[in-house]
This record gives structure tokens, sequence and C-alpha cells, in this order.
């Protein structure tokens, strides 16, 4: 009896262990991707940034809600996991309206 008592715990215990170490691989993957990701947005604002001057320059309007619309379309087409779409559709509407913000701001 005490003995199953000892092994049930164990086994608990390395349940737990198990489950940090997995935790901790996938956050150590989160952070690599997020480098990756970085990296990208960092392009994808250099070219927001030229965007911004053209428009400024031909008074071109910062919202283009055609071009968005056709964005969000095209994500959709491209995510392979179909239960993924509307979050990540959510994270280009958010990263689009920090790009309209962003070429305000170089613009004012
Ligand atoms: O393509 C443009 O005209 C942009 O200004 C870029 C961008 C975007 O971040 O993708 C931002 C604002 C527009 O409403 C549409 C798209």
């Amino acid at each position: 009896m005490p003995l199953t008592f000892f092994k049930k715990s164990w086994l608990i215990n390395e349940k737990i262990k198990r489950g940090k170490c997995m935790l901790e691989n996938e956050r150590r993957k989160i952070d690599q991707l997020d480098q990756e990701i970085i990296r990208l947005l960092e392009q994808r604002f250099d070219t927001v940034q030229t965007i911004a001057k053209v428009k400024k320059e031909q008074s071109i309007p910062i919202l283009d809600e055609s071009r968005e619309q056709i964005i969000l379309e095209k994500v959709a087409s491209y995510v392979t996991n179909k239960s993924y779409v509307s979050a990540i559709q959510t994270i280009y509407q958010e990263m689009m309206s920090s790009s309209r913000a962003y070429q305000k701001k170089q613009m004012d």
C-alpha cells in the first residue's frame, strides 16, 4: 500500500517534470520563430515606409480598403491549417492598422 502511494506520487512528479520540459522546448521554438517574424516584419515596415513616401508625394490616401481586403483573402488562401485562418486574419488586420498609424506618423 505505501509503495503504491510512493509510486503514484513519483509518477505524478515525472509527469509534471515532463510537462515543464515540453513547455520550455515549445517556448524556445516560439522565441526562434519570433526572431524570424520580427526580421520579416522589419522588412514589411521598410516597404511600408517607402509606400508612405510615394503616397505623401502623390497625395494618395493612406487607407486602401480594397487592397486590405485582397490581402486578407490571400492570407486565407495561404494558410494551410484552416482552423488558424480567423486568428491569422485578425493579426493581419492589426498589422495593417499599425501600418496605417505608422504611415500617418511619417507624413505628419
Ligand atoms: O498597399 C498600401 O497602399 C499600403 O499602404 C500598405 C497597407 C499594408 O500595410 O498592407 C497599409 C494600408 C493600406 O490600407 C493598405 C495596405
